[in-house]
């Protein structure tokens, strides 16, 4: 067993374990990962973030000395991205003293993003550029085919508009939608989408390595960029309701900021299983 320093944080209850290990001295497996986000026999959180200094990651090329957002899925698998979970690592920098500044440039696997706070003490986060495809794709959930728009966000997305007929809060997003792996060889992350006005959307998402989250940072800003191709796209703003709270996206020239609450609600110890002696 192994003792960890951690602190936990989420943005509108997307949850996440955060871990400081400024030269990435031990490798996190996969299934430290998974122990750390049991809401049982674990902390409990929807993925991890551990704070790296960029000179300590093998491949980047970048500034080494800005922080690195290492961050993992709830079932141990890499993602590129995390827009609330960027938020709540601008938060965790902060507060630890990490930075002296409150308007971050954080490095991560989808390349650099930005993060600062706002006078009103939320954060805004610097999503970087979002592409929407072109192709049409569908999902199918529970049996029934959807038509769903593939969008980039550093990480991958299908985003389903949902007709009038389909109530949002009637699926049950326990099981994954089927998508196409031609179109998304490393899974993908699902959203569903009502449009209640032209600048307001609820959501509820499927998330790829997590299962259904109360909130999803990328899926927002996927939801929004999707429904503003309908609108004849690609810029706007809209404010997007999700289960665990109310974030704002802004789209301009095909760049994304995301804006909303970031929280650090606990700090401690864990003693972590070490996977070598297993
Ligand atoms: N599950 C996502 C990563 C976390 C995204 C979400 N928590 C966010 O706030 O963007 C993926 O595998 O691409």
């Amino acid at each position: 067993m192994d003792t960890w320093g951690f602190a936990k944080g989420h943005g509108t209850r997307n949850d996440f374990v955060l871990l400081k290990d400024r030269t990435g001295s031990a490798p996190l497996e996969p299934e430290q990962v998974r122990f750390l986000c049991d809401r049982h026999g674990g902390i409990g959180a929807d993925g991890v973030i551990r704070a790296i200094k960029a000179a300590h990651v093998p491949g980047w090329d970048g500034d080494p000395d800005l922080w690195f957002m290492d961050y993992r899925n709830a079932d141990g698998s890499l993602a590129e991205m995390c827009g609330n979970g960027l938020r709540v690592f601008g938060r965790f920098l902060m507060e630890e003293d990490l930075v002296d500044s409150k308007d971050l440039v954080i490095a991560t696997r989808a390349g650099l993003r930005g993060v600062r706070e706002l006078p009103d003490g939320r954060m805004c986060a610097h999503m970087g550029a979002v592409r929407v495809g072109p192709e049409p794709i569908s999902v199918v959930h529970a049996g029934r085919r959807y038509p769903a728009t593939v969008v980039d966000v550093g990480n991958p997305h299908a985003v389903v508009l949902l007709p009038e007929a389909v109530e949002l809060d009637g699926l049950d997003l326990s099981d994954a939608p089927l998508l196409d792996r031609a179109v998304f060889p490393q899974g993908a992350n699902v959203e569903f989408v009502r449009v209640d006005g032209e600048r307001e959307l609820s959501m509820r998402v499927h998330e790829r390595g997590s299962g259904e989250t109360l909130s999803c940072g990328t899926g927002v800003v996927a939801a929004a960029a999707a429904h503003a191709e309908t609108l004849g796209g690609p810029d706007g703003h809209c404010a997007v309701t999700v289960p665990g709270g109310r974030l704002e996206v802004t789209l301009d020239d095909g760049r994304a900021e995301l804006i909303g609450p970031a929280v650090i609600i606990a700090r401690g110890e864990v003693l972590v299983p070490d996977p070598r002696t297993r």
